[in-house]
């Protein structure tokens, strides 16, 4: 029958892979680490690639798309770019039953594969900016536990890789585009997250410097990287010889950023929303907003009552929304509820003779199952407010619940007690590389080390003397810490 096995609160691993699927969002395949993305899955997919790609537009990028193939020769171009991944690279060594000469690799992302060509493709300062942007998959070949969405062997993502002539311009873009990636998050999908710095630790080898938005799941009591929005500098430019002729006639080498977020931010929304009884989708996000069934009773117009179902769910289709009517008549109401649920529609509106004899609908809420009967001729506007207010809602709610999570630690004892808590654990640091990797050292154990999610661009007030707390050096910054996926 329907309804999940497992509770949230009871076992969050089981309970995380059986809504995938309940919800029809995942089917698992037989190579571990790929799922299948069912429909209900890329409707959201594709809700937020029409913002995120109407918004790149708009600042003059354009999309293109590159081989999902790169020849050993490119891949291993820079070195401590690709040294600590090449377990995760993919390669194709045979075409039928005859070995390759030269074996390929599947991308686990396209720096070493489109670098080439900008190299060739920026001349003179007329060239730049050059700003192009790929929607694809990528392959990386993931050996710790593959979970849908949050870790697989091949994801989708869009991939920014953008070349100007100075290092402000890049600096700029670096931030347009990780607000981008806020907006994702916190208007689409209703989490709250951190927008940072990664650490020199932590952040893309290969760059200048990294910046990335943080999410939490406060039942794991694990971070998550949202997105990434990476300053490249002029490390790749020199690997791959991009350079151009400015004004003067000088030559120099360009400034670059890659950017880019993925299908992980669907897990990171079940996550963060979904509860024992299914998914609950954000209305923004959702391929079906409101879902209307009729409760037929045996001696009342069955008829009448299916036509006031799909002339409601015309109105509100013609109004904008996403509304969808369940006539199938071999489904109960009742079996029709749990299984929408399951799906985490947000609204759904109930139709029966009661209902039809005054002239009203039964509309049910997703995120809270509060019921309220609306005047049929009154529709439209009290189901856009009740939209606006459950996206509203379940941001509200996740930020309360996140901020919860959230502890200061200013010695070593408060953040490992803070740690054993499942915190997100805010801590005065001294910025040095080596405490971070000693941080990691001293948390080692089966939950996965500790470490530095981010340094907040908005920083509290740090008091002068204030010490770090791993190391006791005069702290420089407060960063965000925790364990994390
Ligand atoms: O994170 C992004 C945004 C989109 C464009 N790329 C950057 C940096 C990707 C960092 N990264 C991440 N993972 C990798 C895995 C590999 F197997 C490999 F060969 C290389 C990489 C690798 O470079
Ligand atoms: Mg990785």
């Amino acid at each position: 029958g329907l309804g999940l096995s497992h509770k949230r609160d009871e076992n969050f691993g089981e309970w995380y892979s059986e809504v995938v699927v309940s919800g029809e969002m995942i089917e698992y395949y037989d190579i571990s680490g790929c799922y299948i993305l069912r429909p209900w899955t890329m409707s959201i997919w594709e809700i937020m690639q029409a913002f995120f790609d109407a918004e790149i537009k708009k600042m003059k990028i354009k999309n293109c798309y590159f081989p999902v193939f790169v020849s050993p020769g490119v891949l291993q171009r820079e070195k401590d770019h690709i040294e600590g991944f090449a377990p995760e690279v993919a390669w194709v060594t045979k075409s039928g039953d005859t070995d390759l000469e030269v074996p390929i690799a599947l991308r686990p992302t396209s720096e070493t594969v489109m670098y080439p060509y900008y190299s060739k493709w920026i001349r003179g300062h007329r060239d730049l900016p050059l700003r192009l942007n790929q929607w694809c998959n990528v392959v990386r070949w993931e050996l710790s536990n593959p979970t849908p969405f949050i870790r697989s062997r091949e994801f989708l993502w869009q991939e920014g890789h953008t070349a100007f002539a100075t290092q402000a311009e890049a600096d700029k873009e670096v931030l347009e585009i990780l607000e981008l990636y806020r907006r994702i998050y916190e208007e689409f999908l209703a989490i709250p997250v951190v927008k940072g710095k990664k650490s020199e630790n932590e952040k893309f080898a290969g760059g200048l410097y990294t910046t990335s938005i943080e999410a939490f799941i406060p039942n794991t009591g694990r971070g998550i990287q949202g997105a990434t929005s990476h300053c490249l500098g002029q490390n790749f430019a020199k690997m791959f010889d991009i350079n151009f002729e400015n004004e003067k006639g000088e030559k120099g080498m360009v400034w670059q950023n890659s950017w880019g977020y993925s299908t992980r931010t669907i897990g990171v929304m079940v996550m963060v929303h979904g509860d024992d009884k299914g998914l609950v989708l954000p209305p923004k996000v959702a391929s079906v907003q409101v879902i209307v069934i009729p409760v037929p009773y045996k001696d009342a117009d069955t008829q009448a009552i299916f036509d006031a179902c799909s002339t409601t769910a015309e109105r509100l289709n013609e109004a904008g929304f996403r509304a969808e009517a369940d006539l199938r008549d071999n489904y109960s109401p009742g079996w029709k509820y749990s299984h929408w649920e399951l799906k985490g529609v947000p609204l759904r509106i109930e139709i029966g003779p009661k209902d039809m004899a005054n002239n009203q609908v039964r509309v049910v809420r997703r995120d809270n199952a509060s019921k309220v009967d609306i005047p049929t001729s009154n529709l439209v506007e009290q189901i856009k407010d009740i939209l606006e207010n459950i996206q509203q809602s379940l941001f509200d709610a996740a930020k309360q619940k996140r901020d919860a999570s959230i502890k200061v630690a200013k010695t070593w004892e408060e953040f490992t007690t803070a740690l054993n808590e499942k915190k997100m654990i805010l801590a005065p640091w001294c910025d040095e590389e080596e405490v971070e990797k000693d941080v990691k050292t001293r948390t080692k154990g089966e939950m996965g080390a500790a470490k530095s999610l981010c340094t907040p661009f908005d920083q509290p007030e740090l008091p002068e003397g204030t010490l770090c707390f791993a190391s006791g050096k005069p702290a420089t910054k407060w960063t965000y810490w925790g364990r994390s996926y």
